[in-house]
């Protein structure tokens, strides 16, 4: 049975500066969306506000019913956050146990881990540490997953691993992706959509992305 998750018609403002005003985003199980913007248009408000975490009058729904506080409920959605959310001090072992996650089939594909079961997260560089958080987003169990800026700090090998299995998690599930490294974003999405002046865009062709403004394509 395939799932929706829908932002409608999100208003948001700051001390009188609008920052959304007429947002529309769909995400289906069995899909990646992209979410693409310049700097400060409102892409990770958007998530921390179908999260969540950022109040809005007007809500989300997952299969046509509101949900307010989708963060109470991890079995419908997971965010990962543009900064690192797990602390340093918890160990791999901490991690892929509180995430119900198997070690060995992360080393399978990452195995520059393997020696790093009882390591701190801390204690990774900045770019494992965020592989693990990547990870453990996305291959848990969750109907959507949320992520904001999943490739900075990657390199190229993992980047494309990175890729490869998102495209195989969204099988599972619906994926929300935004990043700067949009030509990524192009290859993995089935849905796009460029912010830009508080107003989603549903884009079909990667010239539209270059009309609204946000790169050269
Ligand atoms: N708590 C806050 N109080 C006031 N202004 C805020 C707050 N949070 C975000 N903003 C402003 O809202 C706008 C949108 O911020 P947001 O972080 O969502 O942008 P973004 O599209 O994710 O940008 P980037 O691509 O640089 O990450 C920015 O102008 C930012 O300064």
């Amino acid at each position: 049975m395939s799932h929706k998750l829908e932002a409608d018609s999100i208003q948001l403002a700051f001390d009188g500066r609008r920052i959304l005003s007429d947002i529309y985003l769909k995400c289906e199980t069995g899909g990646i969306t992209g979410l693409l913007g310049r700097n400060g248009q409102g892409k990770s408000c958007l998530m921390k506000i179908i999260y969540g975490s950022l109040k809005c009058d007007k809500s989300i729904r997952f299969d046509n019913k509101t949900q307010f506080e989708a963060f109470k409920r991890p079995d419908l959605l997971l965010y990962l956050p543009q900064f690192n959310f797990i602390p340093p001090h918890i160990s791999l072992k901490r991690v892929f146990s509180d995430f119900e996650l198997d070690f060995p089939a992360f080393v399978h594909q990452f195995p520059e881990f393997t020696t790093r079961y009882k390591s701190s997260v801390g204690k990774l560089s900045g770019g494992e540490r965020r592989l693990v958080e990547i990870y453990s987003i996305v291959k848990s169990a969750s109907q959507f997953a949320m992520l904001d800026e999943p490739f900075t700090h990657l390199n190229p090998i993992q980047i494309d691993k990175v890729k490869d299995f998102l495209s195989e998690e969204k099988q599972n599930k619906g994926l929300i992706i935004t990043d700067h490294m949009f030509r990524h974003v192009l290859d993995i999405c089935d849905t796009l959509y460029v912010l830009t002046n508080g107003k989603t865009h549903l884009v079909s062709t990667v010239e539209e992305i270059e009309e609204l403004g946000y790169a050269r394509v």
